[in-house]
């Protein structure tokens, strides 16, 4: 048999994910040694209460409330309890013990990455991070290697499994908003607050991540743009239909230029129409997908599953084997480069086309002077449909307007002088259509 050396590991957090990465270490390792080429060792697990009923079965002498004296002596420290505090000390605290840390925990890198990342680089630790975004699917490793000779230009993504669920089922299924989130509720989808999913908090966490990642940049949270799915209707969602779209939560962050010519990145969150013949159509259920455009490689697109456990364990593991190899053979890790630093642009800078649906009176002019309106913002319109839905006495048309690539803040003054303008009865929808 093999004389394999120690790799001591330390796993903070045993709830649908940690359980798994502890279960499949224990299983595994024999196997995951000859990858390593050292014994990884489960030296402990940190929980809040050691006598909480579990998925998984654990040792109980591995657990133990005592976080911080796990991590004196681990040469990896597995982060997966959640949430800012005490994740970020206990990150650090690994860190300046010189331990490499793997972390899911995409609030965290979120909101303090550029603290940790520059913590780990002053004393040559690594941050692995590949669960906390898309879950099981490979892209923090794609983006940070593989496509790290080429230029990202844009990145489109699904990266909320729950309201791709929700958004997915109204599509398909013809539910109702509520009865969607409803589904998606008893099914598990849902984080314990709701607002995270469907007020597009997460995704906007992770567009922060992938923003930083694709550009080489410093990316700030409170600057990503962010909206959620809550408003969206089954009207909305039967529109598009009909008009050969569906309706997609995306995290977007893309290379743009601002009207002053300022070099930036775009990171943004909002429900969008995509082309049902764009790839992104097809991710049905509580997946997720990660759209890339890269200069030379062209469109690549990750897909699988966004969420769960034993899922999430397995790009855990991942991170794990890359981790324990570096620590066998020594040397520097993958390293985290923000040498670009372009700056992030606000909302108003994106250029993008748009779908807006105006109820207006069905009288003779009307689209006339609709279209003096747009045409004085600077806003050119690229397709018009009518329908008539008068009843007797209140002849009523509904214009959906689709625009040609309109900077943001055009469209939004525009939308405001319409709705100034009289000659609109209401704006019903204003929706971004991404993918083109
Ligand atoms: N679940 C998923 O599908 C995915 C999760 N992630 C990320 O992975 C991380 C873990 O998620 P998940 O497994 O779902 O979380 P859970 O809430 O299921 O588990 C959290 C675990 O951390 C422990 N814990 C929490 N606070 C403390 C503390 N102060 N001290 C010690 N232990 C603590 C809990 O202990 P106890 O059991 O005693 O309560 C529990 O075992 C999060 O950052 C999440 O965002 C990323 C991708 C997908
Ligand atoms: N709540 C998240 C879970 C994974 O990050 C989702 O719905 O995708």
């Amino acid at each position: 048999m093999t004389e394999y050396r120690t790799v001591r590991v330390a796993l903070l957090g045993a709830g649908s994910v940690g359980s798994q990465v502890a279960r499949l270490l224990l299983a595994n390792g024999d196997e995951l040694a000859a990858r390593v080429g050292a014994r990884l060792e489960l030296a402990g697990i940190a929980v809040r209460n050691v006598d909480a009923e579990r998925d998984v079965e654990l040792p109980r002498e591995l657990l133990t409330t005592d976080a911080e004296s796990l991590i004196v002596g681990a040469d990896i420290v597995i982060e997966l309890m959640g949430g800012i505090e005490p994740a970020r000390s206990y990150i650090l605290s690994a860190i300046n013990s010189g331990a490499d840390v793997i972390t899911g925990n995409k609030a965290l890198l979120a909101a303090h990455g550029p603290e940790l990342f520059a913590q780990a680089e002053q004393v040559g630790a690594e941050i692995y991070y590949e669960a906390a975004v898309a879950a099981a699917i490979p892209i923090i490793r794609p983006l940070r290697d593989s496509l790290a000779g080429d230029n990202i230009n844009r990145i489109l993504a699904i990266v909320n499994g729950s309201t791709n669920f929700i958004l997915d089922r109204m599509d398909r299924f013809g539910d109702s908003m509520e009865d969607a989130q409803k589904t998606a509720f008893e099914l598990g989808f849902l984080e314990a607050d709701p607002t995270l999913d469907v007020g597009g908090y997460d995704a906007a966490q992770k567009a922060t991540i992938l923003a930083s990642l694709a550009f080489h940049s410093s990316v700030d949270p409170e600057g990503v743009y962010r909206e959620g799915i809550e408003h969206i209707t089954a009207e909305q969602i039967e529109a598009a239909r009909k008009a050969g779209y569906v309706i997609k939560l995306l995290a977007i962050t893309e290379r743009i230029t601002a009207e002053d010519g300022t070099a930036g990145v775009s990171a943004r969150v909002y429900p969008a129409l995509v082309s049902r013949e764009h790839p992104l159509a097809a991710v049905h259920g509580g997946n997720n997908a990660v759209f890339v455009e890269a200069e030379a490689a062209g469109p690549l697109m990750f897909y699988g599953a966004g969420a769960g456990g034993v899922q999430t364990a397995s790009a855990v593991l991942g991170d794990l084997v890359s981790a324990a190899r570096r620590h066998v053979a020594g040397g520097p890790g993958l390293g985290e480069s923000t040498h670009a630093d372009l700056p992030l642009l606000p909302i108003g800078e994106v250029v993008t086309k748009y779908q807006i649906t105006l109820r207006v009176d069905d009288r003779q002019g009307v689209l006339a002077e609709v279209a003096t309106v747009l045409a004085d913002g600077g806003v050119s319109v690229e397709t018009v449909e009518q329908t008539i839905e008068s009843t007797e006495d209140v002849p009523t048309a509904y214009l959906v307007i689709g625009t040609h690539a309109t900077r943001e803040r055009a469209l939004q003054s525009t939308v405001t002088a319409l709705n100034a303008s009289g000659v609109v009865e209401s704006v019903v929808s204003v929706l971004r259509v991404e993918g083109v």
